[in-house]
């Protein structure tokens, strides 16, 4: 799952992880995270994930990293804003108001940038990693993060020999194990969602559920 995988998916119009809609497990679970108004959220491979736009609106600066330009630049479009673009070793940012999306690749974002975020919200980025990426994913991404972060992660666990990912089925083992060094990852919701996805279904899926995590510290 390289680059081009995702950059051909984007030129192809092949990306039904897009949603219409703002996530309501977002919604549902983010305010009591406590992230202060203020504090900066990286949303990791954000693909044009309307979610940002609600993040930005609770009052939060939000960082998005993509790899694909076709994508950063329709999630502007479709949103009606208008960005002012710089380059940096990061790639090429986009800055509109309070959301700024970086499209480049995740992995060459550093501390410098990464310690700035107090807050992390990742759909469809964890999941959408193949199973030797996953633990540098995140040990770079989560492990420079500001060691105060409070994160909603939001993943799948079907019988993987089911169906190919992506997405890809993270059992609670492997989520443990991979945030174990990391930041405490505790579950906060699980549902069955099989009957209202027709792509598992139409692949003959037994089980499919959700599973919400609260990442990071708590008091
Ligand atoms: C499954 S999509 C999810 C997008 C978004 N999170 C959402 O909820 O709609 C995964 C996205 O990650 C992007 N991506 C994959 N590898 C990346 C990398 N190394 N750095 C930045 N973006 C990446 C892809 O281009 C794709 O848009």
């Amino acid at each position: 799952m390289d680059a081009e995988f995702w950059l051909e998916r984007w030129r192809e119009g092949r990306t039904h992880f897009h949603q219409t809609r703002v996530t309501p497990l977002l919604q549902k679970y983010w305010p009591a995270l406590g992230v202060p108004k203020g504090g900066r959220v990286l949303v990791p491979l954000c693909g044009k994930s309307l979610d940002m736009v609600w993040i930005a609106a609770q009052g939060h600066p939000v960082l998005g990293i993509e790899l694909s330009e076709l994508a950063v630049e329709q999630f502007f479009e479709e949103n009606e804003l208008k960005p002012l673009t710089h380059v940096s070793i990061y790639g090429k940012h986009y800055v509109a108001g309070s959301i700024e999306i970086i499209c480049g690749d995740i992995f060459k974002l550093d501390a410098q940038l990464l310690s700035h975020c107090v807050g992390a919200y990742d759909r469809a980025a964890l999941v959408a990693l193949p199973e030797a990426m996953r633990a540098d994913y995140v040990r770079h991404v989560y492990g420079q993060l500001s060691p105060a972060y409070q994160g909603l992660l939001i993943t799948l666990d079907y019988p993987q020999e089911e169906m190919p990912g992506p997405p890809f089925s993270l059992v609670d083992s492997e989520v443990q194990k991979l945030y174990a060094d990391v930041s405490p990852a505790r579950i906060i919701d699980r549902r069955d969602i099989l009957e209202k996805e027709p792509k598992f279904l139409a692949a003959g899926v037994s089980r499919l559920d959700t599973v919400v995590y609260h990442l990071g510290v708590q008091e």
